[in-house]
C-alpha cells in the first residue's frame, strides 16, 4: 500500500493545511531582484520600465518554490503591463517576460496566466511570525491595492482551504475504509462538521471586505486577458486566459467529486485547468473512485442521514457564499443582473450550483 506521507506529498496536500501551503512561499531570488522591486512599488508602476528588465535565465534548474515565485512575479508583471490602460490593453507581452512566462508555464503545467495558485497559495506571509495562521495575522506579499480588504480576500481563501483539511483527510482515508461501518460513519460526520466550520472562514471574508473596495479596486486585479494576448516570439496560446478567481480553488471541487456531484458546467470545468497540476491529479483520482459502490455502502450501513447532512451543509455554505457574492458585486454595482467572471447572472448561476448539490440527497 502507498505510504500516506508520500501520497500527500504527491498531491501537494498538507494534513494540517489541506491545499494551502504550510509555510509562506519564497519572495526573493537573485535573478528576479529588478522584477521584484517593480512589484514592491506598484503605485509608481510605469509599463515602459518592463523593457529594461533582464530575461530570467536558468529556469529549468530552479527548485519548485523558486519556480512558483518566478511564476507569481512574471504573471503579475504581465497582468500589470496588459491592463495598465483599461481602455486599451497592451496585448503584446514583450519577449523578456514572454519567454520565461511560457517556459515556467510548461514546467508547472498551468496556463501562462496569474491564477489563484500564485495570488493565493504562493503570495502570503505572516504579519507577526510568532502568531498563528489566521487571516488576522496573514497578508498578501505582492498586493495590487495595498488594502487589508485584498489581504482578507486571498488569505481568507487560504484559511478556508486550511479549515477544509479535516474533511479532505477523511476523504483520503475513506478510500480504504468503506467496508467498515464505524470508520465510515466517523468520516462522514467529520466531513459534515468540517463543511460547517468553513462558514467561519467565509464570515471573516464577509466582515473584512468593504464591498466598494472589492468592486471598484480588488476586481480590477481579477480580469482575464479577454482582448486576446500575444506572447512575443512564442507559439500562440489558443485557450481563453481567464483571470484569478476563487472558482479555481480545489476544496469544493474535491467535495463535489467525492460525493459524485457533477455540475455539468463548462465554466467550472475550464477553471480546473488553472489549478495546480498536483491538485488536478487528486481531483481526477477522486473522480475515478467508485461513487456508486460508496453510496451502496452508505445505504447498507444505514448512514443515509450522515450522507445527507454533508449535502445540507454544502448547500448552506453555498447559500451563504451567494450572499457574499451579492454583497460585494451586485449591491455596489447597483444592477441586479450584474454578471460574474463566468459571464452569467450571478444569483441564478450560484442557485443552480446549490440546486445540483441538493439533488444528491439520498
Ligand atoms: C468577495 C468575495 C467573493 C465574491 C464576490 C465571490 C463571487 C463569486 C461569484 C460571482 C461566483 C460565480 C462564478 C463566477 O462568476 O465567477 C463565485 C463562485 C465560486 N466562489 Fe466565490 N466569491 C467570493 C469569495 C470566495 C471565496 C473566499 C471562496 C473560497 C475559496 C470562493 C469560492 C468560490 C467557488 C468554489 C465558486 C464556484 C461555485 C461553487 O463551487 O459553489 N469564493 N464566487
Amino acid at each position: 500500500m502507498e505510504n500516506v506521507a508520500l501520497k500527500y506529498a504527491k498531491y501537494h496536500l498538507s494534513k494540517t493545511h489541506g491545499f494551502c501551503t504550510e509555510v509562506p512561499g519564497l519572495f526573493d531570488l537573485k535573478d528576479l531582484k529588478p522584477h521584484i522591486s517593480i512589484l514592491k512599488d506598484l503605485k509608481n508602476f510605469d509599463p515602459s520600465s518592463i523593457s529594461s528588465l533582464p530575461m530570467q535565465q536558468g529556469i529549468e534548474s530552479l527548485s519548485y518554490n523558486e519556480l512558483e515565485l518566478s511564476c507569481l512575479v512574471h504573471t503579475t508583471l504581465n497582468y500589470l503591463y496588459y491592463w495598465h490602460n483599461l481602455d486599451k490593453p497592451n496585448t503584446v507581452i514583450p519577449l523578456n517576460l514572454a519567454q520565461p512566462t511560457m517556459q515556467i508555464s510548461k514546467l508547472l503545467d498551468r496556463p501562462p496566466m496569474l491564477t489563484m495558485v500564485s495570488s493565493q497559495l504562493y503570495n502570503w506571509d505572516y504579519i507577526d511570525p510568532n502568531k498563528g495562521f489566521h487571516p488576522d495575522n496573514t497578508k498578501v506579499v505582492f498586493s495590487f491595492t495595498g488594502t487589508r480588504d485584498e489581504d482578507y480576500f486571498f488569505t481568507g481563501a487560504n484559511y478556508i482551504e486550511y479549515l477544509g483539511s479535516p474533511g479532505i483527510n477523511s476523504i483520503m482515508e475513506l478510500e480504504t475504509a468503506q467496508n467498515n461501518p464505524e470508520e465510515m460513519k466517523k468520516h462522514l460526520e467529520n466531513i459534515a462538521k468540517c463543511i460547517f466550520s468553513l462558514r467561519s472562514g467565509l464570515e471573516l471574508v464577509r466582515k473584512n471586505i468593504d464591498p466598494d473596495v472589492f468592486y471598484h479596486k480588488i476586481r480590477r486585479g481579477l480580469k482575464g486577458f479577454d482582448k486576446g494576448v500575444i506572447f512575443e516570439g512564442q507559439e500562440p496560446v489558443t485557450m481563453m486566459l481567464m483571470g484569478t478567481t476563487p472558482t479555481q480553488t480545489p476544496l469544493f471541487k474535491v467535495f463535489d467529486a467525492f460525493l459524485g456531484i457533477c455540475h455539468d458546467d463548462e465554466y467550472l470545468t475550464q477553471t480546473e485547468l488553472f489549478m495546480k497540476k498536483q491538485h488536478r491529479e487528486l481531483l481526477r483520482d477522486i473522480r475515478n473512485r467508485d461513487v456508486k459502490k460508496m453510496k451502496e455502502n452508505v445505504k447498507k450501513f444505514d448512514l443515509k442521514d450522515d450522507w445527507n447532512r454533508i449535502i445540507v451543509e454544502l448547500c448552506e455554505y453555498r447559500k451563504i457564499h451567494t450572499g457574499v457574492a451579492v454583497r460585494n458585486i451586485i449591491k455596489p454595482s447597483g444592477q441586479s443582473l450584474e454578471k460574474g467572471t463566468g459571464g452569467s447572472n450571478i444569483v441564478q448561476y450560484l442557485a443552480r450550483i446549490t440546486k445540483t448539490t441538493m439533488a444528491n440527497m439520498m
